[in-house]
């Protein structure tokens, strides 16, 4: 009984061990979805970085160093550049950066190109000029033109040693790489992106109806889009009061969506990703279900082996310290635990008991150490005769009982059968000169369905096999005739 509480109690222990396993594994699985999460949300968003570095302050740095360090100084002095000159030095600058070079010259009037054109800064035709030009409270302006191909120009407020303004000295780069980035962001990421100027002017956006159609739009203003209008405008705003670079989880048509702000503060522009989250939800769900299915099945199968290791080494533990010393069989107890435990496992079971023909005699003749010898002998015979999933017990004195499990009466009588034969057949070799013969009775039950207890099992097989002694011994007799 106390075997079996401990066996119990370990299986408790195994059980809560599995649970903890099972929550530690989920809340590691959680964590590291959120990590990866993340992490995922990093990776997408550092080429970003890399895009507005590469796109936009890379041309604004070398826009304002040129404006700075003079280069353009005799031609503003001038009032009548040499446009050979000029146009020679942009074309120079050009060919070494790779973007267009050009200066609006306010006392000619005049833009001068990279590319070569030259042309008169003439009010109501040049729009961006007259419009940036009293625009006195920011030194750069960074604004989209060339409707053909859509440019970034970012253009530098110059002024004289007077400090009175002169005209702009300013660079002109494709955004086509820009929009080819769009794509592979919204492709990969979901991303979409806004970039909205000191004004709140949508200048660009990977949201074709959000991005202004026209290069002059974006200085005269004509079909340019306010930030104000956007639908999640007023939610964020006011989730994100007193946040720098806020990230803000808004209600959208299709889900919700992710609204992150970064403020590029050298073209005085910010930049609003969004996320939809309503897929990356999903795919979250999704990977958590199969994290958690496979880790329970992981687990139930980790279970069901640690059940058996634990089952087999318990049953070898408790099997060793049930041992009959003398003969090495497992003794009463283990016997009584062994047939509880087929008792769940098996519908059948049968029951042989057997105990030793005069024995007695031979201890008189030749002595105890013999008997013993000869108890030892017998034993192992029975253990030889026996399948692999019996148990044969020493079940007090001379006296043995086989356990069957999955064993009918007329198994179980076969079995007897021959274990009585072996004996009667056996040479037991005590000493150089003495060999003894010894023989036994046997009475079996069987019993459906596990319908009755071991001692009554044992009871009946008990009086069968006294039934074999009174009618001659060495002989097998049953208590259960219907079996039979
Ligand atoms: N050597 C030895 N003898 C034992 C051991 N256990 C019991 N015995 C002896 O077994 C004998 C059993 O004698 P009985 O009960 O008279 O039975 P029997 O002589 O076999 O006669 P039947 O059963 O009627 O055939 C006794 O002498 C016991 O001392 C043991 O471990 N070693």
């Amino acid at each position: 009984m106390a075997a079996n509480q401990n066996q119990k109690n370990l299986f408790l222990a195994l059980g809560v061990a599995v649970f903890l396993v099972l929550v530690i594994s989920g809340y590691a699985t959680i964590n590291d979805l959120a990590g990866k999460q993340s992490q995922q949300h990093q990776q997408s968003i550092s080429p970003v970085f890399a895009l507005i570095e590469n796109e936009l302050t890379e041309p604004l740095h070398i826009a304002k160093t040129l404006g700075e360090i003079g280069v353009y100084d005799q031609y503003f002095r001038s009032e009548e550049p040499d446009k050979d000159a000029l146009v020679t030095q942009l074309k120079g600058y050009q060919d070494a950066f790779g973007f267009q070079f050009y200066l609006a010259h306010d006392k000619s009037r005049k833009q001068f190109n990279s590319d070569g054109r030259v042309f008169d800064l003439i009010e109501g035709q040049i729009i961006w000029y007259f419009a940036l030009k009293d625009e006195t409270d920011s030194e750069i302006q960074a604004v989209l033109g060339q409707r053909e191909d859509v440019h970034l120009y970012i253009d530098v407020r110059q002024y004289d040693d007077d400090g009175k303004f002169i005209g702009f000295a300013g660079v002109g780069k494709s955004l086509s790489d820009f929009l080819e980035s769009f794509e592979r962001f919204r492709g990969e990421y979901g991303h979409e992106f806004v970039f909205v100027n000191n004004r709140d002017e949508i200048v660009l956006s990977s949201i074709s109806e959000l991005s202004p159609a026209q290069a002059e739009t974006a200085t005269s203003g004509i079909g340019i889009k306010q930030l104000p209008e956007l639908y999640w405008y007023d939610e964020f705003t006011e989730k994100s009061k007193d946040t720098v670079e806020p990230s803000v989880i808004v209600e959208a048509e299709e889900g919700d969506l992710l609204v992150s702000r970064l403020n590029l503060e050298n073209l005085n522009w910010s930049l609003y990703i969004l996320t939809p989250l309503n897929s990356r939800q999903q795919e979250v769900n999704q990977s958590f279900a199969i994290y958690v299915a496979l880790g329970m099945v992981l687990i139930l199968f980790a279970y069901k082996i640690l059940y058996r290791i634990v089952d087999a080494y318990i049953d070898k533990v408790s099997s060793n310290m049930n041992q009959d010393p003398l003969t090495g069989l497992s003794n009463r107890k283990y016997g009584r635990m062994f047939f509880n435990r087929m008792r769940k496992r098996n519908r059948q079971i049968a029951v042989v008991v057997t105990d030793l023909d005069h024995f007695k005699r031979i201890n008189d003749t030749y002595g105890h150490m013999a008997g013993d010898q000869v108890l030892k002998t017998i034993s192992d015979c029975f253990s030889s005769v026996v399948k692999k999933q019996d148990l044969v017990v020493r079940w007090g004195g001379e006296e043995f009982a086989f356990i069957l499990p999955d064993t009918d009466g007329e198994e179980a009588k076969e079995l007897a059968e021959a274990a009585r034969l072996a004996i009667e057949r056996l040479e037991i070799h005590i000493n150089e000169s003495v060999n003894v013969k010894a023989t036994a009775s046997f009475g079996i039950y069987a019993s459906r369905q596990y319908a009755d207890t071991l001692d009554v099992m044992i009871e009946r097989a008990d009086r069968a096999m006294y039934r074999a002694k009174a009618e001659g011994k060495n002989r097998v007799l049953s208590g259960c005739e219907q079996t039979l």
